[in-house]
Order: C-alpha cells, then sequence, then structure tokens
C-alpha cells in the first residue's frame, strides 16, 4: 500500500494545504469552533482550490480536517459560517466586507476537471454538510462522523447544491427531513441514505481517501473529467453545457481538422479539412 509522504504547498492560518503522488489535501484547521469556516478560510480555502485546479501534476483533491479540538477533542469536517463573525448581511472578514463567497468554493468544486473526495472526520453541519453534498464522493469516520443540517436553525438556506441537489441524493422526502428537522446523522445512516460512499474505521480514514485517490489516477483523466462532466450536466443547467461543452472544444482543437482551420485562417487560405464524415 502506497503512504502518503504530505509536504506543505502553502502556508495558510485557517486551513492546511499539502500534497503528495499527485493528490492535494486540503483541510480546515480551525477544529477548537469545529473547523466552523470565517471569510479567512473560506478566501484561503479558494486559493488553494484554484492551485489544485491549475496544477497539472494534482488528478485528486481530498477535502478534509484537522483535528481532533485541543479543547475536548471532538473530530468535526465543518460546522459551517462562522456566527460570531455573522454580520447583517453574510461573513464579515478583516476588510469589513459581508461575504456569502463559501458558494464560490462549492462552484470550484463542482467545476474542476479533476474528482473532489469529501473525508468527514467528524462533524458535517450546515454549510459545512453542503460542501460535503457537492464534493464527488464522500468518506465517513465510522466513530465520529455526524452530518446535520442547521440552516434552519439560524436563518439560512442553502439554495443550491446543499438542498435541490441533495434531494437528488437522498430523494425529496429525506432532503426535507435533513433540512426540516436538523436531527444528527452518524456515519452508517449518511451512507444507507445515499450520500456517503463509505463508513470508514477513524484510524483509516485518511489513508483510505489517499488510496481512493491513487485508484481514480489510474484512471483515463480525460475519461474522470468528462464522466464529472458529464453526470453534473442534467442538473447545471446552461452552465453544465457549457463547462461538458468547453472540454469537447478541447478535444475538437486537437484534431488535424481543427489544426487545418487554424493553419488556413493564418495563411490566408482556403482550409483543406479531410473530409471523413465519420458514420
Ligand atoms: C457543530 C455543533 C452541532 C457541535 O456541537 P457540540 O456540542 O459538539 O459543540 P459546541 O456547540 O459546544 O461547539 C464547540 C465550540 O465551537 C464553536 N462553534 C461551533 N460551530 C460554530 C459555528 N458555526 N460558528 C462559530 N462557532 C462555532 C462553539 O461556539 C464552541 O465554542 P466555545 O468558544 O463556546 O467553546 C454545534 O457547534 C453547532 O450547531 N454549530 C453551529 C452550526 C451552524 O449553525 N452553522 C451555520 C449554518 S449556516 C451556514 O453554514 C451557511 C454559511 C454560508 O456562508 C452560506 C452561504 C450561502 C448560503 C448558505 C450558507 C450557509 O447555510
Amino acid at each position: 500500500m502506497l503512504q502518503p509522504d504530505w509536504k506543505t504547498a502553502k502556508e495558510y492560518t485557517d486551513i492546511t494545504y499539502k500534497k503528495s503522488h499527485n493528490v492535494a489535501r486540503i483541510a480546515f484547521n480551525r477544529p477548537d469552533v469545529r473547523n466552523a469556516f470565517r471569510p479567512q478560510t473560506t478566501s484561503e480555502l479558494l486559493d488553494a482550490l484554484h492551485d489544485a485546479q491549475e496544477d497539472t501534476s494534482i488528478g485528486v483533491v481530498l477535502l478534509s480536517a484537522e483535528g481532533p479540538s485541543t479543547k475536548d477533542g471532538v473530530w468535526s469536517f465543518c460546522s459551517g459560517g462562522d456566527q460570531k463573525v455573522r454580520g447583517h448581511q453574510g461573513y464579515v472578514g478583516e476588510d469589513g466586507y459581508h461575504r456569502l463567497n463559501i458558494l464560490d468554493a462549492q462552484r470550484l468544486i463542482r467545476f474542476m476537471p479533476k474528482a473532489v473526495i469529501c473525508v468527514v472526520p467528524g462533524w458535517a453541519v450546515g454549510g459545512g454538510h453542503s460542501l460535503h453534498v457537492v464534493c464527488d464522493m464522500t468518506l465517513a469516520s465510522r466513530e465520529h462522523a455526524i452530518f446535520k443540517q442547521t440552516d434552519a436553525d439560524v436563518t439560512s438556506f442553502d439554495g443550491g447544491y446543499g438542498s435541490a441537489y441533495l434531494a437528488k441524493m437522498v430523494g425529496q422526502k429525506r432532503a426535507r427531513e435533513i433540512f426540516f428537522l436538523g436531527r444528527n446523522y452518524n456515519a452508517q445512516e449518511a451512507f444507507e441514505m445515499g450520500m456517503v460512499n463509505a463508513v470508514v474505521p477513524h484510524n483509516e480514514l485518511e489513508q483510505t481517501a489517499f488510496d481512493w485517490a491513487q485508484e481514480i489516477l489510474g484512471k483515463s483523466p480525460t475519461s474522470i473529467k468528462m464522466l464529472k462532466f458529464a453526470m453534473n450536466l442534467t442538473d447545471d443547467g446552461m452552465v453544465g453545457q457549457q463547462v461538458f461543452a468547453g472540454e469537447a472544444t478541447r478535444l475538437a482543437y486537437m484534431t488535424d481538422e481543427a489544426k487545418e482551420g487554424r493553419d488556413a485562417f493564418l495563411e490566408k487560405r482556403a482550409p483543406n479539412f479531410d473530409k471523413k464524415w465519420l458514420p
């Protein structure tokens, strides 16, 4: 079994960001507040996600969390927006602006041409729950993972992937129960509902995520990307079509036909397309 040899890719305050063997690991690092995100956290998360997307050596991203809490030993993935910095229009950072830009992070995860695996070592709550929903796959700690939606307790509502996409995953009745009742679900219950891929012993969670990443890395990068975008397409409307079609355009650019079209323009002549109209 290949062991990760994590090397810090960039130093941050609210997250850790490491790479090993073509895998990027981004982890929330505020375990004493159940890894709640404040604008600083979200800004760092966006920066790391951008880097992972741009780095052509990276094929899989693990979204995980450090822990446990130094105060009480409790494990968390993420407890959503930091309520202590919530202003009247959003979460307030040091620049004084009110932001809801965790939604930007959701979109980066969703549209990234690489697999993103959510690694849930403990609480996944509110906006943290929504993050796990939008990831391509979720692995959960058998002993410590707890899934919970508190949006309706704090007058918040993730009206996109966190709820509507969740309903596609677990069914309408279950999704409404998750949001309307805000109960706790353990890893096994979440697995049975269809929102978790595997329930893993806590001390094997990170290695399992790394193993799954290595398995994915053995596959065709083009296939993984096109499959992800194909599965997104029907739920993402015109943007889904745009993302999928963008990659189809890239494949078309790689043909001799496309090179002839470009060259003919640059050489100011009519293109001489090889007229192969495939059946
Ligand atoms: C997560 C919990 C269920 C854990 O309960 P537990 O009893 O184990 O722990 P404590 O409650 O004692 O917490 C320990 C410690 O952490 C602090 N803390 C925990 N969560 C947060 C938080 N979200 N913000 C700030 N601080 C938090 C807590 O205060 C304690 O600190 P001490 O100093 O007292 O030791 C439970 O903690 C819990 O229910 N947490 C709140 C969960 C929540 O409501 N999250 C916000 C949901 S809304 C959201 O996340 C959200 C954000 C967005 O940006 C959106 C944008 C656009 C659309 C929707 C969005 C959205 O829904």
